[in-house]
């Protein structure tokens, strides 16, 4: 099998002359959970923004289940966004059901199963909810989608550490065992114990890619040690 994502040479200029992504190169295999780790500006949203057809490459190539991003691509990819992108005058039934008929791959019960384990009430505007609250139903949205490839940017910053385990739970929980999730987070501590890879990001370039089991035994300690270590100011 073809991996899910691949790129080759992958760069984006913002302006004249400044590389947020610079001659990027990796291939992401099948039924992962990929830790996309860098410091502020290292280029994570760049990327993120890549695979989901939202920037275009400066140049170079990337290629999501062997396609350019694109309508195609955006069927078998469920994405997180940094910031609320929802309508906050919907209430949350109205939102399921919206993202049912848009989604093919969409299953309702998984979004009802988990809203109800959060204690989260249909019946109500997204509007009168929290902010932590509201990013526990944009990730509930996105994880009861059954897409080959998850894209989560930031998904637990504002989730009270109560909460970030079952959100972490329900990220494992929810997807099939084919499929891959990338997560851009500064929480490595709190995820580390879900991940499989890391891929570490500096000034638009790849400073590592490597299996957890690999950090651990090769260099002795967590990825949050390593990382404190490799980015230190
Ligand atoms: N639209 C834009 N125009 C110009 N520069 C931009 C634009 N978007 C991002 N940048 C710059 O590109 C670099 C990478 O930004 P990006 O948002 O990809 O980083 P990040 O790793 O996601 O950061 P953070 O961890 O702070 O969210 C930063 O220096 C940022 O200022």
């Amino acid at each position: 099998m073809n991996p899910i994502l691949e790129c080759q040479g992958l760069s984006k200029r913002y302006g004249s002359s400044f590389y947020a992504l610079n001659n990027l190169s990796l291939s992401i295999g099948r039924g992962q959970i990929v830790g996309l780790l860098g410091p502020n500006g290292s280029g994570k949203t760049t990327f993120i923004k890549l695979i989901n057809d939202i920037l275009v490459p400066t140049s170079g190539k990337i290629l999501i289940d062997g396609k350019e991003p694109g309508v195609e691509t955006k069927k078998i990819v469920s994405y997180l966004p940094d910031r609320i992108h929802l309508d906050d005058s919907m209430k949350i039934k109205d939102m399921i059901a919206y993202f049912s008929d848009f989604y093919t791959d969409f299953v309702t019960d998984r979004a009802y199963k988990m809203l109800t384990d959060l204690e989260i009430d249909v019946n109500k505007r997204l509007k009168t909810f929290s902010k932590g609250t509201k990013e526990k139903v944009q990730l509930l949205l996105t994880m009861s989608r059954d897409a080959q490839l998850y894209v989560l940017d930031e998904p637990i910053g504002g989730v009270d550490p109560a909460a970030r385990d079952y959100i972490l739970q329900t990220i494992l929980g929810n997807y099939n065992e084919n499929a891959t999730v990338i997560i851009s987070t500064h929480l490595i501590h709190d995820i580390e114990n879900i991940l499989d890879r890391v891929i570490f990001i500096r000034q638009g370039q790849l400073a590592l890619n490597a299996a957890v089991d690999e950090i651990r035994m090769d260099h002795g300690k967590s990825v949050d040690a390593l990382f404190r270590e490799v980015f230190r100011c």
